[in-house]
C-alpha cells in the first residue's frame, strides 16, 4: 500500500496551526460573554447535553476542525469500521464491538459473514447461564447456590466490567437483581489482591470467571490456578467444573485448563481487549450480578450512540464533535493531558477504564504505514469524581499547567438524600461544583478583582487565577444502566475519532510487548535460581544487584511448596 501523505502535512492542520494565534489573543471569558457562540457550541443527544462553549475555539475553529476530519477521511473510516473492514491492519482484523451491542436483526458483516447471530448466540446463551445461576437451577459441587462471583482477568478483561458494575451498585433498579450476590474482580497476580478476593467468600458459593481473551496472559493465568486450587483443596478437583466457568476467544486453551468448552462464553478477534465491555467479558459477570434484562439496558444504551455515531451529520454528532476538540486541545493548543472528571460517585471507575481505552490505543509513535509521527499522539488520561479531586489535585489545574476538564454531571441522582431543615440536598451541593468548578477555570480572579476586596498587595500574585483554562460539561439525565452504556460509547468512538484524525492504529498495542517478554526472562531466571542456585546472569548491574538483594532477602521461600492460600 502506497503510504499515505501525514495529516500534519495537510492544508487543513495548517490552517489550524495559524489559527492557535488568533484564538489565544481572545480569552475565555471573552469568548462567553457571546452567547450566539455559546448557543452554538451546545449539543444534545437522547438526554445527553454537551456543552463545549468553554473550550478555547470558536465557530470559526470548529469548522476549520471539520477540514481537518474531511481531509483525514474521518467519514470513510467510520464507515470502513462499520464495515468490517480489516482496519487494524498490524492485526489484520476488523474492529467490530460496535456488532456486540447490535439488535438482533441488524446485518454487520465480517469477511462478507454477518456476524449479529453470532453475537446473539452467546447473548442467549449468557441470558439462560445467568438465570440458571440465579435461580438455583445451577448449583455448586455441594448443593448450595453460587451467590458470589469472582471475574479474574486484567486490562481490557476487567477495567470496563469494573467500571459499569461500580456504575450500577447504587442504581435502584439494577440493585434490587443484585440484593444477596456478591461480584469481585481479581486482577493483579499480587497475592494481596488474592487475599482480598477470597476473604470471607466460601468456594461452595462461589463461581470463578476467567475472563481473557488470549488466555495466555500470565497474571491471569497464574491467578486462575490459584483459585483453581482454592476450589479444589476445599471441594476436590471434580467441583471445578461447577465452580468455574470462562470468556475467551481461546476455546481450545480454556479446555486445556480444564475447564468445560460448554461452560465457556465466546468472542471473536474482531473485538479488541479494550473495547469488548459489551461483549461476554462484561456481559456474563454483570448477569450474573444483575440479570441480563438490565444488562441489555446497558447495550441499548451503548447501541445508540453507535447508530448516532454512524448516521448523524458531524455538527450534531456527539463524539465527533468530542474528538475534533480533544485533537484540538492535544495537537494545536499543546496540551498534553485531560482530566475526566465525573460528579457522581458511581462513575469512580470510568476514568481508570477510560485511562486504558485511550491511552492503549492513541499513545503511538507512527502512522498506521509505520511512518515516525513528527507530532504527538494520545493525551494523559486521569481523574477522580467530583468533589473529591477538588480537596486533591484542582489546584494544579486551577494555578498550575492547563489541563482540558471534563465535567460529567447527572440530574437525577441514583440515591437522593433529603433532611429535614436542609434547603440544599446533597445532589444539589454535589451538582453546585460540577456548575461552578468550569466558570471557575474559564473566567478566573483578576488582580484587579482582589484589589477590590482587599486583598493584601503581597497575596494577590498567589490568590490571582489567569483563567482561560478550556472544559466541557456533559450533562446526563440520569444514570442508569441505559445512561451507562451511552456514556462508554461516547468515549470509545471519541478516542477512536482521535485515532483516525491523527492517522494512526487505535486497535493494537505493540507497546505493551517488551516489559512482558523482558519479565519472562526475569521469570526464567528467579526459577533458575531459586530451584538450582543458578547465579543471576544477563542483566545490567542495576537489575542484577537489584535481583541478588530479591533472591537474598526471600531465601525463605520453599522451593518445592505445598499449597498455600491467604487467609485474612
Ligand atoms: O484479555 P487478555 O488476553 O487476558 O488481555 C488482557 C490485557 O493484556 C494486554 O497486555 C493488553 O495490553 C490489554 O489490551 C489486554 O486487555
Amino acid at each position: 500500500m502506497a503510504s499515505a501523505a501525514l495529516i500534519c502535512d495537510t492544508h487543513p492542520w495548517k490552517t489550524l496551526k495559524a489559527h492557535v494565534e488568533d484564538i489565544k489573543k481572545t480569552h475565555l471569558r471573552d469568548l462567553m460573554s457571546d452567547s450566539e457562540r455559546c448557543k452554538s457550541m451546545v449539543v444534545e443527544f437522547d438526554g445527553i447535553i454537551v456543552d463545549f462553549s468553554r473550550q478555547q475555539a470558536t465557530v470559526d475553529t470548529v469548522d476549520k476542525l471539520y477540514n481537518l476530519a474531511e481531509a483525514a477521511h474521518l467519514k470513510e473510516k467510520i464507515h470502513h469500521m462499520f464495515n468490517g473492514e480489516r482496519i487494524n491492519t498490524t492485526e489484520n482484523r476488523s474492529v467490530l464491538h460496535v456488532a456486540l451491542r447490535a439488535p438482533r436483526d441488524a446485518v454487520i458483516k465480517s469477511d462478507g459473514k454477518n456476524v449479529v447471530p453470532d453475537v446473539w448466540n452467546v447473548l442467549d446463551k449468557i441470558k439462560d447461564f445467568s438465570e440458571r445461576l440465579r435461580n438455583g437451577s445451577w448449583v455448586g459441587a455441594t448443593g448450595k447456590q453460587l451467590t458470589d462471583v469472582i471475574a479474574i482477568g486484567i486490562g481490557g478483561s476487567f477495567l470496563g466490567p469494573l467500571f459499569v458494575h461500580t456504575a450500577l451498585q447504587t442504581d435502584p433498579e439494577a440493585s434490587k437483581f443484585a440484593k444477596g450476590r456478591q461480584l469481585r474482580f481479581l486482577a493483579n497476580v499480587d497475592p494481596i489482591d488474592v487475599a482480598r478476593n477470597i476473604a470471607g467468600l466460601h468456594p461452595e458459593t462461589t463461581l470463578v470467571v476467567v475472563v481473557s481473551k488470549t488466555f495466555t496472559t500470565a497474571e491471569t493465568m497464574l491467578n486462575a490456578r490459584t483459585l483453581r486450587a482454592w476450589i479444589s483443596k476445599e471441594l476436590g478437583p471434580s467441583a471445578v467444573a461447577k465452580h468455574m466457568v470462562a470468556v475467551s476467544t481461546n476455546l481450545t486453551l480454556v479446555e486445556k485448563f480444564g475447564i468445560d468448552p460448554n461452560n465457556a462464553f465466546a468472542f471473536w478477534d474482531w473485538v479488541g481487549g479494550r473495547y469488548s465491555v459489551c461483549s461476554a467479558v462484561g456481559v456474563l459477570p454483570l448477569s450474573l450480578q444483575y440479570g441480563f434484562s438490565i444488562v441489555e439496558k446497558f447495550l441499548k444504551g451503548a447501541s445508540s450512540i453507535d447508530q448516532h455515531f454512524s448516521s448523524a451529520p458531524f455538527e450534531k454528532n456527539v463524539p465527533v464533535l468530542l474528538g475534533l476538540l480533544s485533537v484540538w486541545n492535544v495537537s494545536f493548543l499543546g496540551y498534553p493531558a485531560r482530566a475526566i472528571l465525573p460528579y457522581s460517585q458511581a462513575l469512580e471507575k470510568f476514568a481508570p477504564h477510560i485511562q486504558q481505552v485511550s491511552m492503549e490505543s492513541n499513545g503511538k509513535g507512527v502512522s498506521i504505514d509505520g511512518v515516525p509521527l513528527p507530532f504527538e499522539t494520545g493525551e494523559i488520561d486521569f481523574g477522580e469524581p467530583g468533589t473529591n479531586g477538588q480537596h486533591s489535585f484542582y489546584q494544579l489545574i486551577h494555578q498550575g499547567r492547563i489541563i482540558p476538564c471534563d465535567f460529567i454531571g447527572v440530574v437525577k441522582s441514583q440515591q437522593p438524600v433529603y433532611l429535614e431543615g436542609e434547603v440544599v440536598n446533597n445532589h444539589d451541593e454535589l451538582m453546585s461544583n460540577f456548575f461552578a468548578q468550569p466558570d471557575a477555570l474559564a473566567y478566573g480572579k483578576t488582580a484587579e478583582q482582589l484589589q477590590k476586596e482587599n486583598v493584601p498587595q503581597n497575596l494577590i500574585p498567589h490568590k490571582t487565577f489567569s483563567g482561560n483554562r478550556p472544559s466541557l460539561s456533559i450533562l446526563l439525565s440520569a444514570l442508569d444502566a441505559y445512561k451507562i452504556g451511552q456514556l462508554l460509547a461516547i468515549y470509545e468512538h471519541r478516542v477512536v475519532v482521535q485515532g483516525f484524525i491523527w492517522g494512526i492504529n487505535s486497535f493494537d498495542q505493540w507497546g505493551v510487548e517488551l516489559g512482558k517478554s523482558l519479565a519472562t526472562q526475569v521469570r526464567k531466571q528467579l526459577h533458575a535460581s531459586r530451584t538450582k542456585g543458578e547465579p543471576v546472569e544477563g542483566f545490567n548491574f542495576s537489575t542484577t544487584s537489584l535481583l541478588k538483594r530479591y533472591l537474598e532477602e526471600s531465601s525463605d521461600v520453599p522451593k518445592n511448596p505445598q499449597t498455600l492460600l491467604p487467609r485474612i
